[in-house]
């Protein structure tokens, strides 16, 4: 099966999982899966037979390298091919990753309570500035001096050179980008942040006393409706807080459209999966697209996207819980590596 993958047999590899060879096999002494054998040789379609029979895409060797990588370093001549592959994984990956969340969301309401677990546990912990730092109450670096040129790239990005434009910032921290901010100058400048002692060095600090800059305290999460009855608009939006999941920034980004003003700028600090290019890629991308904000938006996450949102309308329409609980069955079993739930999904 290895050979097949490799040397791009397609027939061959059908055959062996209709024999019922397991598509997720990884070899011993190196971790290397079917499908990094078949990316590696920008076998596109040996790559989307692996991935409908359930391969799994983020499976990592012992070099903690994934089939995506395995895609990116392959170094065939034909640039287009290896393109597709890599689209072609990475589209799996949002994918699975945007199906796989709703099923979580459903079903698993125990994660969803870890994880504000772990936000309340720090915004209920003190923090420390210490030397360049702001350090949590386990000592985890919050922020650090060294993040500083991003920031700055951040803020140039974001408040342009018009100084006319009205900015948000979430999540304070060192305050490095609301520094780059004021120099930068813009008509307003508005900061969130929900840490007590956070705010209270912001106070210190006289932030509270700096014309054209309000500050919201409190989580983003109680914040920005409030924000949004409001009506109030940015031109430029910054997110960076912490301890939050990454649930936590989609569910921020369904926000935008209703404080982004048309032409507005947003940006983030990225920080997923950061150890891992493709796994960042496609963390992102499911990130960015995963609850209906559609900008800079790639072709093939794209059409995924477009794919999820006519299932949800669906499940809108339908309003029927046995109707959604099997649509979420069939997404499930066809994660799950089975034959007849990809079918059904068809
Ligand atoms: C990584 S720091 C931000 C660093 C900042 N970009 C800078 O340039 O220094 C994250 C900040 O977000 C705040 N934070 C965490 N969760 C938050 C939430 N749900 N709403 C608002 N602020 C939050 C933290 O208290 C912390 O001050």
């Amino acid at each position: 099966m290895l050979l097949a993958c490799a040397g791009g047999k397609v027939k061959d590899v059908e055959a062996l999982l209709a024999a019922g060879f397991p598509p997720h096999y990884q070899e011993e002494k190196e971790g290397t899966s079917l499908l990094m054998h078949a990316a590696k040789g920008a076998h596109l379609e040996v790559v989307q037979v692996l991935l409908a029979a359930g391969a799994p895409w983020m499976a990592v060797d012992r070099h903690s390298k994934c089939a995506g990588e395995y895609a990116i370093a392959c170094d065939i001549g034909d640039a287009n091919r290896k393109q597709s592959v890599i689209d072609s994984i990475l589209n799996h990956a949002v994918m699975a990753e945007m199906l796989l969340g709703t099923v979580e969301d459903q079903t698993a309401k125990a994660n969803v309570l870890e994880q504000q677990r772990e936000s309340h546990d720090y915004l209920g912990g003190t923090v420390r500035y210490e030397r360049g730092r702001l350090v949590d109450q386990v000592d985890e670096g919050v922020m650090m001096e060294w993040e500083a040129p991003l920031m700055e790239a951040h803020a140039s990005f974001l408040c342009g050179d018009d100084g006319n434009r009205d900015i948000l910032n979430v999540g304070f921290g060192l305050g490095i980008i609301d520094r780059a901010i004021q120099r930068r100058k813009c008509r307003s400048h508005t900061i969130i942040e929900a840490h007590p002692m956070v705010l209270e060095k912001m106070k210190t600090d006289g932030w509270y006393r700096k014309a054209g800059v309000t500050i919201e305290s409190g989580r983003w999460q109680n914040v920005l409706p409030r924000l949004v009855a409001q009506g109030k608009k940015f031109d430029g939006i910054f997110f960076d807080t912490y301890a939050e999941h990454y649930r936590d920034m989609q569910g921020f980004h369904a926000w935008l459209p209703k404080v982004m003003r048309p032409g507005g700028i947003y940006s983030f600090f990225n920080g997923l999966c950061p150890d891992n290019l493709f796994f960042h890629a496609g963390g992102h991308q499911t990130t960015i697209h995963g609850k209906g904000y559609a900008d800079g938006i790639g072709m093939a996450a794209m059409s995924t996207f477009c794919q999820w949102q006519f299932l949800k309308s669906k499940m809108k329409e339908q309003k029927d819980l046995v109707i959604r609980s099997c649509i979420l069955l069939t997404v499930f079993m066809g994660l799950m590596d089975s034959t007849v739930g990809k079918q059904m999904i068809h």
